[in-house]
């Protein structure tokens, strides 16, 4: 997934904001307010950390593709959405130096 694929998804949840909540899924999480949005990431979450214990690759980035939708959904709830998030990724990948150390690293 890229950026590029966020922001894409990112465009679909936002006008999902005024689709009727029978005809899909992102509208019916809408409908349900934040309390049902964060009951989604609160189970996804559980569910990515349950694969990552048994170990299994393919369940894992399931799951994770789950988690990482659903916290889009949330952001989008809150009026934010992810490139505020890859922004802040950004800033402290600046901070840290990180990009420098691993070149390094690979030296
Ligand atoms: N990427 C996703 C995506 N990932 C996961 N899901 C849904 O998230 C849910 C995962 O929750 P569960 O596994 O608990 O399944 P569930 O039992 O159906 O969920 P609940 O009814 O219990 O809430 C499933 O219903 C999946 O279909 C997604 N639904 C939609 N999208 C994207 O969002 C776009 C808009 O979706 P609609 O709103 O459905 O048009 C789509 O085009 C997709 O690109």
């Amino acid at each position: 997934m890229s950026n590029d694929t966020l922001e894409r998804l990112a465009a679909v949840l936002e006008a999902r904001k005024g689709a009727d909540p029978g005809s899909s899924y992102v509208a019916g999480l809408y409908a349900g307010g934040l309390d049902r949005i964060l009951k989604k990431v609160g189970e996804e979450a559980t569910e990515t950390v349950l694969a990552a214990k048994d170990g299994q690759r393919e369940q894992i980035v399931y799951e994770t593709a789950d988690l990482w939708f659903h916290t889009l959904v949330m952001l989008a709830h809150c009026g934010s959405g992810p490139a505020e998030v890859l922004a802040e990724l950004e800033r402290r990948f600046g901070l840290s130096g990180l990009d420098e150390k691993a070149s390094r690293h690979n030296d």
